[in-house]
Formats: C-alpha cells, structure tokens, sequence
C-alpha cells in the first residue's frame, strides 16, 4: 500500500504538472494576469520564453520576456527542429522552443506558455497535454482602449491587432477549445477567477516539493 502510494507520488513528479496555455487577443490582459500569478506563486509557475522578431518594447527585457532573434535566427531554428510551434502574428514570427519548456519542466514548475490561436492549435497536436486558458477583453470598445492605452503599438499595428481579436474571440467560443474562458474585466476578479481555476495544479506542485 505504502510503496503504491509511493510510486504514485514518484511518477506524478517525474510526469511534471500540467502547463498552462494562456491565449486570447493582444491586449485582452494575458500578461498582466500571468505575471500577477508568476509573482504570487513563485516557485510554482515558470514562464516559457519564446523567441520572436518583433523588437523590444521599452521595460521588455530579452531572455525574460522574449528571446529577440531577427527573423533569419528564427527561420534557422525552426527549421533545425528546435520549436514545438511558431506562428506568423501580425507580421512578426514567435515560437515555443522545445528548451524553453523544458527550462521550466525540470524545474518541476507549472509552465506558462503565452502563445496565439494558431499556437494552440498546433500545441494541441503534441503530448504537452496543457489547460488551455483563455483571457477575453469585455468588449472590442475596451480592448482598443487599453490597447491604444498601452501606448506600445503603431496605428498600423493596432488595427492589424483588432482584426485579428475579432477572430480571436469568435474562436474562444467554440466548444472546446478552451478549459476556461476568463472576461477580463476587473482585474481582480479575473485573477480570483483564474487562481481558482489553477488551484488544484498549484496544490500538486506545493504537495511534491514537501517529499
Ligand atoms: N504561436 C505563438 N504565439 C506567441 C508566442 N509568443 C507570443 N505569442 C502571441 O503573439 C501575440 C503577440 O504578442 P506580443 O507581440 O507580445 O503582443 P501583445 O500580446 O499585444 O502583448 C500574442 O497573441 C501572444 O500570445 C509563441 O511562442 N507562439
Ligand atoms: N482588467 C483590466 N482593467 C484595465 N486595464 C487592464 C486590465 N487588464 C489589463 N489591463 C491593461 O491593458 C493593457 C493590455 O494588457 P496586457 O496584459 O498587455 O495584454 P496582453 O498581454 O493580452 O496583450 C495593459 O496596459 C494593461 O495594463
């Protein structure tokens, strides 16, 4: 009985927790939310890094918020085999590295990934078996808000970014696509909403580091 319990325990640890996907349109919140989460739960949650040709924007540093490759480096890589996905968004490339998952998975931690819809889709073709988060603006009105609000993008980017969120959020509603779907209208209550939707992920990972 002990030694069953034991070699559970063992091979939950080895399996790692589950990832968590965070998706949804430019602006809707995702990375306020999941940086809100990576502070409150360090130790528990670590941030894949990807790498993409856009350039930093002021307060972004590279290694922590991107890897910043030109598009030459990042052509390269993905056709070395060193991503489990990449995508074309609003004329720039990203991509998940396979070292930057595992960067995160041998740290046992719940590992984030912030990626697009076509991200998602091509994640749920791999064994990474994540939960799949989706975070939506309350509307289109008050994502062009805090997105011009932002300050961070050009009018041509911006645009570029509201087309692709009507999109965006037309297929958080298809059945599922998403575990959760989080309206991310006031900050707090979006971030209860997604701690109680973690919960049972982040007591796994509390409960093995006490073996
Ligand atoms: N497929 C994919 N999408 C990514 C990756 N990294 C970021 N993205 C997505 O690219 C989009 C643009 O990201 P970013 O330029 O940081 O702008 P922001 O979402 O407006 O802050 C967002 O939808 C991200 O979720 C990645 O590695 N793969
Ligand atoms: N609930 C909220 N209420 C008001 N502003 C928000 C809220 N959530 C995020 N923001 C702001 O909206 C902007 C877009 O959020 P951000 O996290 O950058 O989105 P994303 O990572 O999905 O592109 C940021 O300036 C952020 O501070």
């Amino acid at each position: 009985m002990y030694m069953r319990r034991f070699f559970s325990k063992v091979c939950s640890v080895m399996a790692g927790p589950r990832p968590v996907v965070f998706s949804g349109p430019s602006g809707a919140g995702k990375s306020t939310l999941l940086k809100k989460l990576l502070k409150e739960f360090d130790g528990v949650f670590g941030f894949s890094v990807s790498h993409t040709t856009r350039k930093p924007r002021p307060g972004e540093e590279n290694g922590k918020d991107y890897h910043y490759v030109s598009r030459e480096e990042m052509q390269a890589g993905i056709a070395k085999g060193d991503f489990i996905e990449s995508a074309e968004f609003s004329g720039n490339i990203y991509g998940t590295s396979k070292a930057a998952v595992q960067a995160v998975q041998a740290q046992n931690l719940i590992c984030i990934l912030d990626i697009d819809m076509q991200g998602v889709k091509s994640i749920r073709k791999t064994n990474l078996n994540p939960i799949y988060v989706s975070i939506q603006p309350p509307s289109m009105d008050v994502l062009e808000k805090r997105l011009r609000a932002r300050q961070t993008e050009s009018e041509e980017s911006l645009q570029k970014r509201l087309q692709v969120a009507l999109i965006e959020m037309e297929f958080s509603k298809e059945a599922g696509q998403f575990d959760v779907v989080i309206v991310n209208d006031i900050l707090d209550e979006a971030y209860e909403k997604l701690k109680a939707a973690l919960l049972q992920e982040i007591q796994k990972v509390k409960n093995s580091t006490k073996v």
